[in-house]
């Protein structure tokens, strides 16, 4: 019910403030106090300032005896208030969200930041339903809730009575709570709303400028990688067994991961079970368990990797290395998600959303009789294939630079780039170890690294071969020697901003000897003038 809808003769709207003040008398100050030191407690000692909000309507209803209360909260992007919590409402107003009589009093006292009351005959008529005989004033306190200046919501709450010196206390009361919530207010509309919001913007900007879903842990933007994350984002919102596909170090663990995360069962655990790893004797007893005494060594009971993983996601890494009679096992807990421990007859029934991973030919060890075909096909519900790292293009260069970010503030160093010839190196290379072994080159040459910048000598042999910018090295000493003094020159030239005198004189040449190996390299010294010094394009 707005404002407007009552009779003007029936409502009043009374800056109370300044007028009842005389009339708190020391009386009911004990009972006060004691109420305020119970909230100003349940402020202090909750770690979740708006989880403690409607702890303090619940003191205010007990208390204060205050027939029906309301916490609004003004939220300033949408232009719009909300009831956060109430008391006393019936579930009818609750579902409308609608708010007492006065309501209109709700959006003055949060414009204005004053405090208001509005007297109804009406009002106390429509509050008091069931109790239609009487013809009591209600009174409908509103006090803003404000902070570092800004209005942030509304104290509202009933009395059915009007007497002035009880209404003035009222007043004192409710101003005093709103002010000891009002951090709780700004700290629940910062968190839950700015969250939301945020939220709902990205979904926004990723419709709207085609952006898609790219997991947190992932880096690399290539098609092929997006495709992948799709069938993550995908199937993450659903129950179904993954099998992930690829070469050894492409990130299989990292896709599975972002499945969990970003699934429904993310609180649960994740559980991850290395199949190669296992000898066959203890595979059975990892992955599902063992009663006491179930073999010699087993003293107590232990839960296998599945039972761990109740309620969350297990990931079988390199599933194509397990043995046909546990793969009967893993088919069973397929078909019926239930299992017994080792050497036990109970039936254990989980929930667990299997995600197995495997770099072998699945189809093929079915042809040759190694994995079963009906586990496959279980498996195989929804696969997805990671490309290995040398179909990515140029997300080696987007990955080496994480890394560099990464290892240099691992290693507390001051490394900010990878020199041009040293990507050119990057890209050239097939990457047989994929992101892995990018990773483990990357962390190497930061450690190596004496300045800024990642030099093409500071990768490992094995990458000296490629044929970076056209100019091919061989793995001879001359030849790493001519990649060194290639790298330099192109360096000096990068500094000089293209001036052959600035370069020769830093490499401590004369212009002749630095023009002769230009020419040697194909390098054309004006090529780096408009790149400018730190330019980072240039092969
Ligand atoms: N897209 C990526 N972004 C960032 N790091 C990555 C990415 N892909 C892989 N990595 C990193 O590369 C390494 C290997 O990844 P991961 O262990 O997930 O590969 P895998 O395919 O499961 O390997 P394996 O088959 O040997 O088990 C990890 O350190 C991982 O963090």
């Amino acid at each position: 019910m707005r404002l407007e809808d009552h009779d003007a003769a029936d409502i009043d709207i009374t800056n109370f403030v300044d007028e009842f003040s005389h009339c708190f008398t020391g009386e009911c100050r004990v009972g006060v106090l004691q109420t305020l030191s119970q909230i100003s407690r349940i402020i202090t000692a909750s770690d979740d300032l708006a989880g403690s909000l409607p702890l303090i309507l619940a003191v205010m209803r007990q208390q204060l005896k205050m027939k029906r209360g309301l916490l609004t909260l003004y939220d300033r992007a949408s232009e719009t208030i909300f009831v956060h919590d109430s008391f006393g409402l019936s579930d009818e107003e609750k579902a409308r969200g609608a708010v007492l009589p006065g309501e209109g009093v709700i959006d003055k006292v949060i414009a204005t930041g004053k405090t208001l009351i509005a007297r109804s005959r009406r009002g106390a008529r429509a509050v008091f339903d069931k109790e239609k005989k009487s013809r009591a004033e209600t009174a409908f306190i509103c006090i803003p809730i404000i902070h570092a200046q800004k209005v942030l919501g509304a104290l509202a709450a009933e009395r059915g009575y009007m007497n002035p010196r009880l209404r003035a206390q009222d007043v004192e009361i409710l101003t005093m709570i709103a002010a000891m919530i009002a951090p709780a207010a700004e700290l629940y509309l910062l968190e839950t709303l700015e969250k939301t919001r945020l939220e709902q913007e990205n979904r926004r900007l990723r419709n709207t400028l085609g952006q898609r879903f790219r997991p947190d842990n992932m880096i690399g933007g290539s098609k092929s990688m997006q495709d992948v994350y799709d069938l993550v984002e995908k199937v993450a919102a659903t129950k179904a067994t993954v099998l992930i596909l690829g070469e050894s170090g492409v990130g299989k663990e990292l896709v599975a991961n972002a499945i969990h995360f970003n699934s429904a069962a993310s609180d649960g655990p994740f559980i991850k079970s290395n199949c190669a790893a296992l000898p066959e004797s203890l595979a059975e007893s990892e992955l599902f368990g063992h009663e006491r005494g179930a073999f010699t060594g087993a003293l107590s009971l232990r839960k296998g990797s599945f039972e761990l993983a109740d309620g969350g996601t297990i990931f079988l890494d390199e599933v194509g290395e397990l043995s046909l009679s546990i793969q009967a096992k893993l088919l069973r807990i397929l078909q019926e998600r239930t299992f017994e421990r080792v050497g036990g007859s109970r039936s254990i029934k989980i929930d667990v959303r299997i995600i197995a991973a495997t770099n072998r030919n699945l189809a093929e060890m079915v042809e040759k009789g190694l994995f079963r075909e009906d586990l496959y096909y279980r498996l195989n519900v929804f696969p997805i294939t990671v490309p290995p790292l040398r179909e990515r293009g140029s997300d080696v260069i987007t990955l080496a630079d994480h890394f560099v970010t990464t290892f240099a503030a691992e290693n507390n160093k001051p490394v900010k780039r990878i020199s041009t010839p040293a990507l050119n190196m990057l890209m050239a290379y097939h990457w047989p170890g994929n992101v892995r072994e990018l990773e483990n080159i990357m962390e190497r040459a930061v450690i190596l690294c004496e300045d800024e910048v990642i030099h093409a000598y500071a990768l490992p042999p094995s990458l000296q071969t490629s044929k970076e910018s056209g100019t091919s090295f061989g793995v001879s000493l001359e030849s790493k020697l001519h990649s060194v003094e290639y790298e330099m020159i192109v360096e000096a030239l990068k500094n000089s901003s293209g001036h052959i005198g600035d370069a020769a004189r830093e490499l401590g040449l004369t212009r002749r000897m630095l023009g002769k190996r230009l020419e040697r390299y194909g390098l054309n010294y004006k090529t780096f003038r408009a790149a400018g010094a730190s330019g980072d394009d240039l092969g």
